[in-house]
């Protein structure tokens, strides 16, 4: 328990020039107008370097509470609140310490003896009392009450259950970096509250034996605070740890609460190098000597961080220089970088309040307005910058910061907007593809049309194939009969030339050419193609003389020309196209069937009363329709022969004669 022990220094430090020191001992003078010097009733408050208690003593109790199996209360304060166990949590210069109850709260607190050596004056030590009851601070171990009795001074205070810094430091045998942030951040809040309050407290022993840590959470808490005195003008009592004592602590100038500064770069110290400072000198004296001298502890030179360095060269250094807690605090080594809250919002979410948060340091919070549409993060930060309101050094982070919640305000908008783009985008979707699939119905339907379209085309093109295949054949049929026709005109010519007078064929000599011209072109006209194409109808080519009763056989047509039937078969071997006039086509319709001009305009007339002007429209006409003309069964037969390129007489008669084939439809038609 060495290290923690406290024992007082006499102003007269040079009587221990050769005295070992005893490490982080606390010393007092007569001077020291603190609780404890008040307490020694009117300044008898001797220096001493033991407690009353002798090591054997601390060891014996220690003992005891150590052959206990089990905790039991063993004291009752004066107001029955608290007891005391027999638990014995630590020993130093001055105070025992022992576990005890807070029977009120329910909670373990820490009941600290110190030893008084003559009377106390009540009236101070409650005035004191009374102050450190008011400090409260979660850096700093609370104060719950104290009251004399029998030479023994007591006072109960919050429960530290993981011990000392210093101890700590020792377990860990070098804690990290991280690890010295979190405790400096804590130590010096601490002192900043303490040195905030008003009148500022000062509390002269900050040593790392005096902070206490629990474990659990990490918490760091500033004890013993049995050194603490309000700071009412400057002090002058030279009291603390010789190794943690700053140089205007030995000076008749007094000194003010920038020891305690000084005290924590000897802590800072001790936690980066894990050496206690000073550790170089043997006794007090050596260190006074070398504090006075400005000789700075041997352990500073083993410090790798600079921004550490800086930090304890400050605190070390002169004490108008020295930087206060909330200084060191806000020095880069220790600032814990802020945050950037949104406070409110309007509905739009245009008008913003933000607020700049500096953890643990409320002073430092910035709240501002942020107008979305007009502001940027940028423009606001530097803003507040140039007014003073931000530390430049943030300006970075605060800006990125501001802009990370202008992000997250437009992310819900997005996603909203996202969720509507979708359902619109869903929505067209939805409309494209109802339209494409109507498109695509009545694309295919008029597909389908056109097909059927095409079709009916194909089957009419095959049909004018057909028809013009046809066409050519019988013409060129013609064209042979034709000529073979005129040899035969020669010839019999040059036959009756060599028959000369034979009365005979007198009658078959005055035979009409082209009544032979006609019958051949209505024989070939009802001739199947087939028959006419291949040549195999043996009539086609007999010898038209041959044919000769046949031919007489009919009635005798109206006279034409030769030319005029020439004309006549050549008309009918050509298709009649639809818009051949109907009067032309009845015209050649009566002429081939051997009926005469009258005929034919009595059959166009009937025709035309029908507004049948045309080929065409004839062709258009339904079977019922015909009927409706009011022409006879024959000239119908007549018409609907010559429409379609044949000759009833070919499908129905039989030939009188027994001959073959009939070539004349009216032979055997019925009269009309
Ligand atoms: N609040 C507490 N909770 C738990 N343990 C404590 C508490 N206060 C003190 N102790 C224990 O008692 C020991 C002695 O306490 P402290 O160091 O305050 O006594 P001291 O006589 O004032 O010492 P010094 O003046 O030499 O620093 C400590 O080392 C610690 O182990």
């Amino acid at each position: 328990m060495s290290g923690s022990q406290s024992v007082t220094f006499e102003d007269e430090i040079v009587n221990y020039d050769d005295e070992p020191l005893d490490q982080s001992q606390t010393y007092y003078t007569e001077s020291d107008e603190t609780l404890y010097q008040s307490m020694q009733n009117n300044n008898n408050f001797q220096q001493r370097r033991t407690n009353g208690l002798s090591m054997p003593q601390v060891n014996e109790i220690i003992d005891q509470s150590r052959s206990h199996d089990t905790e039991k209360v063993v004291e009752v304060s004066p107001n029955e609140r608290y007891v005391r166990l027999n638990t014995l949590l630590g020993k130093g210069a001055y105070k025992v310490v022992y576990k005890a109850i807070d029977r009120e709260e329910g909670y373990e607190v820490a009941w600290n003896t110190m030893q008084a050596t003559k009377s106390i004056d009540h009236k101070e030590m409650e005035h004191e009392i009374e102050i450190l009851k008011s400090v409260r601070h979660p850096n700093i171990i609370a104060f719950h009450d104290a009251w004399y009795q029998k030479n023994e001074f007591v006072f109960v205070t919050e429960l530290m259950t993981s011990g000392t810094l210093r101890e700590y430091i020792r377990k860990l045998s070098l804690p990290n970096i991280k690890i010295v942030k979190r405790w400096s951040r804590q130590i010096l809040k601490g002192l900043a509250y303490l040195h905030g309050y008003n009148p500022s407290i000062i509390h002269r022993d900050i040593k790392c034996d005096n902070i206490f840590i629990n474990g659990a959470h990490g918490e760091v808490k500033i004890g013993d605070m049995g050194t603490a005195e309000m700071k009412m003008g400057k002090k002058y009592t030279i009291i603390g740890t010789p190794e943690f004592m700053a140089p205007e602590m030995y000076e008749e100038q007094g000194y003010n609460e920038k020891v305690d500064i000084y005290a924590f770069g000897m802590c800072l110290l001790e936690m980066v190098t894990g050496d206690y400072p000073y550790g170089e000198c043997k006794n007090a004296a050596q260190i006074y000597k070398k504090v006075s001298a400005g000789i700075k502890p041997a352990s500073l030179s083993e410090v790798q961080s600079q921004e550490v360095l800086d930090i304890i060269d400050n605190c070390l250094g002169n004490e108008d220089g020295r930087m206060s807690a909330q200084e060191i605090l806000e020095h880069t080594f220790l600032a814990v970088e802020p945050d950037v809250v949104l406070l409110a919002a309007d509905p739009a979410q245009v008008h913003l309040t933000l607020q700049v948060v500096f953890k643990g340091m409320d002073k430092l919070s910035v709240k501002f307005d942020f107008n979305v549409e007009t502001d940027t993060a940028e423009q606001v930060v530097r803003e507040m910058i140039e007014e003073q309101v931000l530390p430049e050094r943030y300006q970075h982070h605060i800006t990125k910061e501001i802009n990370r919640i202008l992000r997250d305000i437009e992310k819900p908008n997005n996603k909203a907007s996202d969720n509507d783009q979708d359902d619109d985008s869903k929505e067209s979707v939805w409309r494209r593809e109802n339209d494409i699939r109507s498109e695509l119905e009545k694309t295919k339907e008029e597909l389908d049309r056109a097909a059927e379209h095409v079709l009916e085309v194909e089957l009419r093109c095959d049909g004018y194939e057909n028809r013009a295949r046809t066409a050519e054949i019988r013409y060129r049929d013609a064209v042979r009969i034709l000529r073979e026709m005129k040899e035969t005109q020669q010839l019999t010519t040059e036959q009756l030339d060599v028959l000369g007078k034979n009365p005979r064929f007198d009658n078959d000599l005055k035979i009409d050419t082209s009544r032979l011209l006609r019958s051949e072109a209505m024989r070939l006209v009802d001739t199947p193609v087939s028959a006419v194409s291949n040549g195999s109808n043996g009539s086609v080519k007999s010898d038209p003389i041959i044919k000769k009763p046949d031919l007489y056989d009919s009635p005798s047509p109206p006279s034409t020309t030769t030319l005029t039937r020439e004309a006549l078969v050549s008309r009918i071997l050509e298709e009649y196209t639809d818009d051949t006039d109907i009067e032309l086509f009845v015209r050649d319709c009566a002429i081939a069937s051997h009926r005469n001009i009258d005929k034919a305009h009595e059959w166009a007339n009937k025709l035309k009363n029908q507004d049948i002007m045309t080929v065409g429209d004839l062709r258009d006409l339904h079977d019922e329709d015909w009927v409706g003309i009011g022409l006879t069964v024959f000239a119908l037969r007549a018409l609907k022969n010559m429409l379609k390129g044949k000759k009833q007489a070919s499908q129905s008669s039989t030939p009188a004669t027994g001959t073959p084939i009939s070539l004349n439809s009216a032979r055997v038609s019925p009269p009309l």
